[in-house]
């Protein structure tokens, strides 16, 4: 097979580190080449310049054979590079086909965009209607149109930052099976994501990063899962704890809790129930938009509930704020790390304050103890292994599966009576995953109730005690970890409570 892509001796330097450190490897035509490597090897920027929205302090790109320098993403879609982002940037109010045709730079009338996109969905197997409205879609769906949106442009690369972390095992299967045909077709795929088992089952050649350097190659169908997480990380991993646990009192009681849908596409939350236990991990499973934001925001106290539909050991905190919820002893950590949990511009320093102010005692007659804040975001640095040059950085320059880490290690450190988390490793390599679900599981242990909200199912099967499923923003009775079968999760996923039959 010949080579479609070549890079050679590509650095990119920022302030503090450096990114990517003489890369060089090629991407075969008709391949699908995993890039693997811990939070912060670099696989991001490494996209981002085959991409053109990152340029590159010194090093070459061929593709084809011919010199290859996008100035932009435009000018590498002209070169037939595409890329769908862990982000989609859709808008939801507007149909799929209007969507596609935002981001063409020279689109045709709708009629002919619609059929194409029923074309082009029908031959790679990627059911999609091209008028339904992209609020009303899965975050598969929505997947889906940002795939359809690339391969319109007929890519001669497709590059895909993890993107099966929001798609159920069944999209999964749907896009490897796209990807495979695009692949046997000669379209070559650079596909980034820490799911190793996945790797091994799609891609047939793999590049290895640490720390902006390639440290090896390898074909990931030959090569365990173990190998190549010890060859990302450089040492051997250490398994997981055992933990022993004895719950104690409720801690969190939540009871008749219905709140309507927050805006348009939001899910209504509907007589949810449960109770949390000191020292016991709750998992709660369900596929993305089926009201995990809604419950998160509801107990973090960003949306008061009806009285006494919250109780934290005992006490009615259903309208109290955030505020007063954290100095009660509750703490949440949400999803969307960028933006939600952390701001973007501000430095780690002062997001360690934003939410670690009043409890870790910073606040002097009203103003930051600034000295203390940076004091207890070194502590989260150091703890939490961020890798970053210091407290000083903004949050929107740490790697993703880093930021994520300090946010977690920011709630965790302090000492909450109970912890509610929201998709805790996503987009976090598998070391850090570990020690994040370490965290989490010695915190209960410490006395503290732990509430996951996960879809990843292996991870809340791992930590949890007890499992609930959240279907249409119902919360089906928490189960004991122990007892569950893969069926029985399927059908609490579905919306099967007790015995009745799953609505689908
Ligand atoms: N805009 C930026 N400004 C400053 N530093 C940056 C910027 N973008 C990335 N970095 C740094 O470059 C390094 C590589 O980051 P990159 O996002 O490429 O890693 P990654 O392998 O994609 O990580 P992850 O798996 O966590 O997404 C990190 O140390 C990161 O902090």
């Amino acid at each position: 097979m010949t080579d479609l892509l070549r890079i050679d001796g590509l650095t990119k330097r920022y302030p503090g580190v450096v990114a990517n450190d003489g890369v060089s490897f090629a991407v075969r035509t008709g391949g699908i080449h995993a890039l693997l490597g811990e939070n912060g090897a670099g696989k991001s920027t490494l996209v981002k310049v085959i991409y053109g929205l990152v340029k590159p302090d010194a090093g070459t790109m061929k593709l084809d054979g011919a010199s290859y320098a996008p100035s932009d993403p435009k000018a590498a879609r002209a070169a037939g590079v595409a890329m769908v982002f862990q982000h989609f940037s859709l808008f939801e109010a507007l149909s799929v086909a209007e969507n596609v045709g935002l981001g063409m730079e020279d689109p045709p009338r709708m009629r002919d965009l619609s059929r194409r996109i029923r074309e082009v969905s029908e031959t790679y197997g990627l059911p999609l209607d091209p008028s339904a409205r992209v609020g009303d879609l899965s975050a598969g769906e929505r997947q889906r149109v940002e795939i359809v949106r690339c391969l319109l442009q007929d890519p001669r690369l497709l590059i895909m930052d993890e993107p099966t972390s929001v798609l159920t095992p069944q999209e999964v299967a749907i896009l490897f099976e796209t990807l495979r045909k695009l692949a046997g077709e000669g379209t070559s795929i650079l596909y980034i994501s820490h799911k190793l088992e996945e790797i091994r089952v799609l891609c047939d050649a793999a590049t290895i990063l640490r720390g902006g350097r390639v440290v090896g190659e390898c074909d990931p169908r030959e090569t365990s899962a173990a190998e190549l997480a010890e060859r990302m990380v450089g040492t051997k991993l250490a398994a997981p704890k055992v933990r022993t646990h004895k719950a104690g009192d409720v801690v969190l009681e939540v009871a008749g809790l219905s709140l309507p849908a927050p805006g348009q596409f939001g899910t209504a939350l509907k007589n949810v129930g449960l109770r949390l236990r000191a020292g016991e991990v709750l998992g709660v499973g369900g596929v993305a938009g089926n009201g995990q934001d809604e419950l998160l925001s509801a107990l973090a106290g960003e949306r008061l509930a009806p009285v006494g539909s919250i109780l934290l050991e005992g006490k009615d905190i259903s309208r109290s704020g955030p505020a007063r919820r954290r100095r009660a002893g509750l703490l949440t950590g949400p999803e969307e790390r960028l933006g939600h949990a952390a701001v973007p511009n501000m430095s780690l320093t002062r997001n360690a304050a934003l939410t670690g102010a009043q409890r870790k005692g910073m606040l002097r007659r009203g103003f930051v103890d600034w000295a203390r804040a940076k004091g207890f975001a070194d502590e989260v640095i150091a703890a939490f292994d961020v890798r970053t040059p210091g407290p000083e950085a903004a949050a929107r320059s740490l790697s993703g599966g880093n930021l994520q880490k300090f946010v977690i290690g920011r709630e965790v450190l302090q000492n909450p009576k109970v912890l509610v988390v929201n998709q805790p490793t996503w987009g976090v390599d598998a070391a850090a995953a570990a020690a994040i679900r370490q965290a989490l599981v010695d915190l209960a242990a410490g006395g503290a109730g732990v509430l996951i909200i996960s879809q990843d199912l292996d991870e809340l099967l791992e930590v949890s005690d007890r499992f609930a499923a959240l279907n249409e923003g119902r919360l089906s009775d928490p189960v004991p970890t122990a007892d569950l079968t893969l069926e029985r999760i399927g059908l609490m996923l579905g919306g099967a409570h007790g015995m009745e039959a799953a609505h689908v």
